[in-house]
C-alpha cells in the first residue's frame, strides 16, 4: 500500500532550488489565469469558489512557463512544465520567503487597524524621490498578498514596502516569518476586525506580533509617540524612531484639517496643504514624513510628496457634485475610523447645510450592538442637520440618535435621496466595502 502511493507521487515534486530557477527565469508569478501574463509562473490555489488545479491547462495556454499543483489527480507527468507541491500555497510562501533571505535592501513592514494603505502609498511617494521603491500593489496584504508582494521585488529595487493585514491572531506573526522585515510601524490600534481577533485585546495582541518580531530580531521600530496605545510600547525597545512630537526624531505639527490637512515642521513657519481629508490622516503623513527623513530623503522632497498625494479607491474621496461636496469613505469601517470621521466631519464648516450617511460596520461579532449605538452617541455631540442611517446593523444607533432618518436598505435610500435635489452640502458618506454605498452617490 506505502509503495503504491509513493509510485502515485510525480517525479517532479518540488524543492526550493528548482523552485527558485523556475522563478528567476519567468517573468513573474500569478495566481490567477483572469490576469496570467505570458511567461509567469502559475501557482494553483484552492479558494472558496475554485480550485485552481484544474486550471493549469488554462495557464499553460495562456503563456505560463510552469505550473505548481498540488493535487495528483491534474498531474501530467510527460509535459514538463507540470510541479507537483503537496501545498501550492504554501510553496508560494517558501518561494516568496526564499527570495527575500536574498534581498539585502530596507523591508518596511506596516500593520495597523486604519490607515495601512494611505501610509504605506505615502510613504512610497516619499522613498520614490530618492530610491528605486517597491511596495504592495494596493492593499495586497494576506497569506496571499504578501508572497506575491515579495516576489515582485527586483535586483533593482533599493527598498520595500510590505503592507500588513489581519482579521485573527496569528495573522501578523505569519506574515512577519515570510517577510522578515528590517523596519516597521503599527499605524494605529483600533477596533476593527473584532470578531476574527477576539475583541480590543486580541487586536492589540495580534497587531504588536510585528514589534514583537522587531524586538526579537533586533530591528528598526518607528513609534508615534502621540498615540496612547503604541506610546506604551515605546520603552520596551532600545533605539526606537520617535516621532512625531517636540524633542522626537521627526517633528510634525497638526494644524487643521477643514477638509483638508495642513501641518508644519519642527522649527518651520511655513503651513503645509495636503489634499487628505480628515485629521486621522495626520499620523499617516507623520509617518510617511519621518520614514523619509530616516532614509534621507530631502525634506523638501518629501513635503512636495504628501501635498501632491491624491487620495483615490473611497478611501476618503473628494467628489464634487452640483453645489454639494462629497467624502466618499465607502471602502471600509469600523469603530475607531467612524469616531475619528464623524469627529472630523462634525467640526468641518465651508457648505451651508451638512449630511451624514452612515451603513453598517462588519465584523464586529458579539460588539456589534453596543458599538453601533455608540456611533449615536457620537453624532449626539455635534450639530448635525441631517443624519442618515442604512442598513440592518446601524439600526441600532436609532436608540441613542433617534432623529436620524433609516433606510433598512440602499434601494429606499436612493430614491429619498433622488428626490430630495440636495443643494450646498457636506457630505460624509461612510460605512463597510460590503455595503457598497458608493452606489448613493449618483442619487445625490
Ligand atoms: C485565493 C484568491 O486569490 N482569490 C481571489 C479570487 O477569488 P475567486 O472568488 O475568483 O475564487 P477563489 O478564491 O475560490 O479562487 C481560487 C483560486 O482560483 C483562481 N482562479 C479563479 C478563477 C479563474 O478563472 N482562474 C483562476 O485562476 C483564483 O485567482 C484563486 O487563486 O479572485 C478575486 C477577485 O479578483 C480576489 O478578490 C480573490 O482574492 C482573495 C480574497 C485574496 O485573498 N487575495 C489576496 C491576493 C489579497 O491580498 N487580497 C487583498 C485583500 C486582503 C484582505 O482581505 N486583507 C484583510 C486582512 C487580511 C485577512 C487575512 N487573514 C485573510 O483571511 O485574508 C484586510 O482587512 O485588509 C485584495 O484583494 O485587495
Ligand atoms: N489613521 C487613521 N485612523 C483612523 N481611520 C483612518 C486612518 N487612516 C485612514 N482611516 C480611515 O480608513 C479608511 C481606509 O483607509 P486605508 O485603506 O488606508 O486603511 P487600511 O488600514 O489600509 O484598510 P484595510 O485594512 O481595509 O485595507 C479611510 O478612508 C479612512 O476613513
Ligand atoms: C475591505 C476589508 N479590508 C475591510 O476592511 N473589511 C471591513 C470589514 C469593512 O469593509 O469595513
Amino acid at each position: 500500500m506505502i509503495a503504491l502511493f509513493w509510485e502515485l507521487i510525480p517525479s517532479k515534486t518540488m524543492n526550493l532550488s528548482i523552485l527558485y530557477t523556475l522563478f528567476k527565469n519567468s517573468t513573474g508569478v500569478s495566481t490567477d489565469t483572469r490576469k496570467i501574463a505570458k511567461g509567469n509562473l502559475f501557482f494553483a490555489l484552492k479558494g472558496p469558489n475554485f480550485d485552481a488545479n484544474s486550471f493549469a491547462p488554462t495557464a499553460l495556454e495562456m503563456g505560463a512557463s510552469a505550473v505548481v499543483i498540488d493535487d495528483i489527480a491534474y498531474f501530467v507527468e510527460d509535459d514538463e512544465r507540470y510541479f507537483f507541491a503537496e501545498d501550492s500555497l504554501k510553496m508560494l510562501q517558501d518561494l516568496a520567503n526564499h527570495h527575500r533571505k536574498q534581498l539585502t535592501i530596507p523591508i518596511i513592514g506596516l500593520t495597523g487597524s486604519n490607515g495601512k494603505t494611505t501610509t504605506k502609498e505615502l510613504m512610497k511617494a516619499v522613498l520614490s524621490k530618492k530610491f528605486k521603491t517597491a511596495a504592495t500593489d494596493g492593499n495586497l496584504n494576506n497569506h496571499i498578498g504578501v508572497p506575491l508582494t515579495l516576489l515582485t521585488i527586483t535586483e533593482e529595487d533599493e527598498i520595500a514596502l510590505v503592507e500588513m493585514g489581519a482579521n485573527k491572531q496569528g495573522d501578523i506573526a505569519e506574515l512577519c516569518q515570510i517577510a522578515e522585515p528590517t523596519h516597521g510601524m503599527i499605524t494605529n490600534i483600533g477596533k476593527a476586525h473584532l470578531e476574527g481577533m477576539g475583541g480590543p485585546e486580541g487586536v492589540l495582541k495580534t497587531k504588536t506580533e510585528l514589534f514583537q518580531f522587531l524586538r526579537e530580531n533586533g530591528r528598526t521600530v518607528f513609534i508615534n509617540s502621540q498615540d496612547p496605545i503604541l506610546s506604551n510600547f515605546v520603552k520596551r525597545f532600545e533605539n526606537p524612531v520617535l516621532y512625531p512630537s517636540h524633542g522626537d526624531f521627526c517633528e510634525v505639527i497638526f494644524q487643521e484639517a477643514n477638509p483638508f490637512v495642513k501641518f508644519s515642521l519642527g522649527g518651520e513657519e511655513e503651513v503645509f496643504l495636503t489634499h487628505l481629508i480628515g485629521a486621522y490622516n495626520f499620523g499617516n503623513i507623520a509617518t510617511a514624513l519621518t520614514i523619509g527623513k530616516f532614509f534621507g530623503v530631502e525634506v523638501e522632497k518629501a513635503v512636495e510628496a504628501i501635498v501632491n498625494y491624491q487620495p483615490s479607491n473611497m478611501r476618503s474621496q473628494l467628489l464634487e457634485k452640483r453645489s454639494n461636496l462629497i467624502i466618499l469613505d465607502a471602502y471600509n469601517a469600523n469603530p475607531s475610523s467612524m469616531e475619528v470621521a464623524i469627529r472630523t466631519f462634525g467640526q468641518m464648516t465651508g457648505k451651508k447645510h451638512k449630511m451624514l450617511i452612515l451603513g453598517d460596520m462588519f465584523e464586529l461579532g458579539e460588539h456589534a450592538v453596543t458599538e453601533h449605538a455608540r456611533l449615536g452617541e457620537i453624532i449626539s455631540e455635534y450639530e448635525i442637520e441631517k443624519v442618515c442611517f442604512t442598513g440592518q446593523l446601524i439600526a441600532s444607533a436609532l436608540a441613542t440618535y433617534p432623529k436620524a432618518l433609516f433606510f433598512p436598505d440602499t434601494f429606499s435610500f436612493r430614491n429619498w435621496l433622488q428626490d430630495s435635489n440636495l443643494e450646498d452640502y457636506l457630505i460624509l458618506i461612510k460605512g463597510s466595502r460590503g455595503m457598497k454605498l458608493e452606489g448613493l452617490v449618483d442619487f445625490i
